[in-house]
C-alpha cells in the first residue's frame, strides 16, 4: 500500500503522524510512505532520517495526500478537504461529533475515515487516544498552574502554598486518563486536589491509587457547582467517546468563581464540557476572558510537546497502519473489531452512531457495510 504523511497545518501543531522508525516497520512490510518534506521538522525528525529508513519525501501536501492512505494526527481543516476523494482511507485524530462540516466532506466524498479516537478495545479503553490524554492531562496542570500567576493574568497564588499559607484548590472533571493525569501533577505540585466522576467504580479505582491524598466525589449538578465555586483552578477531562461532551459547568457556576481563577477544557476537542467556552482557543492566543475567570480552551494541546507526543503516538498507531496496509482496512477491520469501532464514515455513510446523533444523520454500521461490499 502506498502511503501518505502531510504535514500539519493546524496551528502550532508541530507532531507528524510517522517516525522514521514507523517508516522502517511499514516498508519492512512491503509498503511505500511518503513524507510531506519537512513534516517532521517540529518533532526533530529530518527528511534524511525518513529517507534513511525506507521512506520518499514528496514536496507537496496534494503529493502525500494522493496516495492509498493517509496519515495524519488533526482532523483535516477546510483546505484540506479538496483532497478528499471516493476511496480514500483517512487514518487520523477526527472529533466529527462538534465538525458538521468535516462530516458532511467526508461523506460526500465518500471517504473512509478511520479516527484514531474511536478505535476501541474490547474493555472499553481508546489505545490511540490513551497516550495524547496523558500528555493533554499532565499538561493541563502545568498550565492550570502557569495561567493562575499574576503575569499570565491569573489570580496570583502558588498551587503549591507554602508552609503558613494555604494550597491552592483544583477540581479535574472526569477522572479517565486526563483526570488521572491531571491529578497527578497537581498533586505533585502540592494543590488541593478533587476529582469528580460519574462512574462509582472509578471513583473506587482513583482512591486505592491516590488513597487519602486526595478528593472524590460522584457526578451530579450540585456537586459539580460546590467544587466549583471553591477552586482556583477546573479542568474539564469528560468523554463520551464519539459523542459531543455535555455540558457540566454552567455560565453560573463560572460566575461563582474567584476573579482570576482558571478553567483548561481540555475537553474542548469533542466540544468542551465549559457552557461560557464559546470558542477553540490556539496555542498562539491561548486564554480569554469572561466573567473574570481565564479560559483555556486548545484543541491540541500535545502539539506544544511534540517529539514526546509524536513518539507516544506512533507507538500507538503504527500496529494499527500495519493492519490496514497488509490486509486492506476491509479484512484489517473485519478481523479487529478495536478498529472497526474506528471507522467513522465509510461509503457516503456516518457509521459512528454518536456522531450520526449528534449531526441528525442516518447511521450504518461499518460491519455490515463492509461484508455486503
Ligand atoms: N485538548 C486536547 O489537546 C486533548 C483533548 N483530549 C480529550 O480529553 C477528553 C478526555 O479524554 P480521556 O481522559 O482519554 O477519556 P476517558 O474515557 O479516559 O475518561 C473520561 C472520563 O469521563 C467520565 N465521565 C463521563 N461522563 C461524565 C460526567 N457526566 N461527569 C463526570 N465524568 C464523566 C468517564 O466516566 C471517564 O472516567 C476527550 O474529549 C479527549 O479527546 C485528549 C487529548 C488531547
Ligand atoms: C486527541 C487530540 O485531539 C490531540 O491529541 O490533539
Amino acid at each position: 500500500m502506498r502511503i501518505g504523511v502531510p504535514s500539519e497545518i493546524k496551528n502550532n501543531e508541530n507532531r507528524v503522524a510517522m517516525t522514521p522508525a514507523g517508516v522502517l516497520n511499514l516498508v519492512a512490510s512491503g509498503h511505500e510512505v511518503y513524507i510531506q518534506t519537512g513534516a517532521g521538522e517540529g518533532s526533530g525528525f529530518a527528511d534524511e532520517e525518513y529517507e534513511q529508513a525506507g521512506g520518499s519525501i514528496v514536496e507537496s501536501a496534494a503529493q502525500a495526500w494522493s496516495m492509498d492512505m493517509v496519515m495524519k494526527v488533526k482532523e483535516p481543516l477546510p483546505e484540506e478537504f479538496i483532497y478528499f476523494h471516493e476511496g480514500l482511507i483517512l487514518f487520523t485524530y477526527l472529533h466529527l461529533a462538534p465538525e458538521p462540516e468535516l462530516t458532511k466532506a467526508l461523506t460526500d466524498n465518500k471517504v473512509v475515515a478511520i479516527a484514531y479516537e474511536t478505535v476501541q478495545l474490547p474493555n472499553r479503553t481508546l489505545p490511540l487516544l490513551t497516550p495524547m490524554s496523558e500528555v493533554a492531562g499532565r499538561m493541563a496542570a502545568q498550565i492550570g498552574a502557569q495561567f493562575l500567576e499574576k503575569p499570565k493574568g491569573g489570580m496570583g497564588i502558588l498551587l503549591g502554598g507554602v508552609p503558613g499559607v494555604k494550597r491552592g484548590k483544583v477540581t479535574i472533571i472526569g477522572g479517565g486518563v486526563v483526570g488521572t493525569n491531571a491529578a497527578k501533577i497537581a498533586m505533585g505540585l502540592g494543590a488541593d486536589v478533587t476529582i469528580i466522576d460519574l462512574n462509582p467504580e472509578r471513583l473506587r479505582q482513583l482512591d486505592d491509587i491516590f488513597g487519602a491524598e486526595i478528593n472524590t466525589l460522584i457526578s451530579n449538578p450540585l456537586n459539580i457547582a460546590l467544587a466549583v465555586a471553591e477552586s482556583d483552578l477546573v479542568i474539564g477531562g469528560v468523554l463520551i467517546p464519539g459523542a459531543r461532551a455535555p455540558k457540566l459547568v454552567t455560565e453560573e457556576m463560572i460566575k461563582s468563581m474567584k476573579p482570576g481563577s482558571v478553567i483548561v477544557d481540555v475537553a474542548i476537542d469533542q466540544g468542551g464540557i465549559f457552557e461560557t467556552v464559546d470558542r477553540i482557543t490556539t496555542h498562539d492566543n491561548p486564554t480569554y476572558e469572561k466573567h473574570g475567570v481565564l479560559h483555556y480552551a486548545v484543541a491540541n494541546m500535545p502539539g506544544a510537546v511534540p517529539r514526546t507526543s509524536t513518539i507516544a503516538l506512533t507507538n500507538v498507531t503504527v500496529p494499527y497502519a500495519l493492519q490496514i496496509a497488509n490486509k486492506g482496512y476491509s479484512k484489517a477491520c473485519l478481523d479487529n473489531e478495536a478498529l472497526l469501532q474506528g471507522i467513522n464514515t465509510l461509503n457516503g455513510y456516518v457509521t459512528y452512531r454518536a456522531v450520526a446523533e449528534a449531526h441528525g444523520l442516518e447511521y450504518k454500521e461499518a460491519g455490515f457495510l463492509l461484508s455486503t461490499m
